[in-house]
């Protein structure tokens, strides 16, 4: 099935919502046009893109003809209801294995990544970068610290079981998040060895944070 889209995606090369929404799209072989926001220069701030995402975060899907959709699960759920014959099923299809996939991956969504968010990070942090990277590694351990214990019990070659799911569109981002900020990745093994697996294919890598438009030079990967 080859989709014909109008898409735009609002991004930033390591915003981890978007790096996720990016793994969906490939994996669903969905084409989209790149618009870069710069976090670090405060683009997300001003009026432009105030104007098509109040709420200020990234990443935002813009369908075209002005429907903006500004939260990554939701933008995920959209594709995948949208095209579900096209590229891979992101979700099992019983209900109750839906349920645990979308509970893993929005413990990662919901229950990690917030709490590391650049807005947090700013406020915990006050102006002292240690302290705002010590914050980040606490809540991301924490949160790892359990999601290990999760993906041992439902791990096979992916997150759940031998299928690519949600569960696996979430973990890079949040992996490369854990360790910026200093987390001891090797009290992970399971998570780690996902991680591995995931970013050897072909569609994480077009979407990870070193092959992006916006990535800067010194970050790039061949
Ligand atoms: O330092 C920067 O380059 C600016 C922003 C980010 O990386 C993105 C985040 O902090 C939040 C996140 O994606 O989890």
């Amino acid at each position: 099935m080859v989709v014909d889209s109008n898409l735009t995606l609002y991004s930033y090369w390591r915003s981890s919502c978007s790096w996720r929404v990016r793994i969906a799209l490939n994996l669903k072989k969905i084409p989209y046009s790149y618009h870069s926001v710069n976090l670090l220069k405060g683009e997300h701030l001003r009026p432009e893109f105030l104007s098509v995402n109040p709420r200020s975060f990234l990443p935002v899907l813009s369908l075209g003809g002005g429907a903006n959709l500004a939260d990554s699960m939701a933008i995920i759920e959209y594709i995948e209801e949208k095209y579900p014959d096209s590229g891979i099923p992101l979700l099992p299809k019983s209900p109750e294995a839906r349920a645990v996939v979308r509970s893993l991956a929005y413990y990662v969504s919901s229950g990690i990544q917030p709490l590391q968010n650049m807005n947090v990070m700013k406020r915990v942090g006050a102006g002292d970068s240690a302290k705002a990277a010590a914050h980040n590694k606490h809540f991301i351990t924490i949160g790892f610290d359990a999601l290990e214990k999760e993906l041992e019990r439902s791990a096979g070659k992916y997150a759940v079981g031998d299928e690519l799911s949600l569960v696996d569109v979430v973990i890079p981002a949040q992996v490369y998040n854990a360790i910026r900020f200093g987390v001891d990745m090797s009290k992970y093994p399971t998570i780690s060895r996902l991680n591995a697996t995931l970013e050897k294919i072909p569609e994480f890598i077009a979407a990870d944070a070193w092959h992006q438009p916006d990535t800067p030079e010194n970050e790039r990967r061949s």
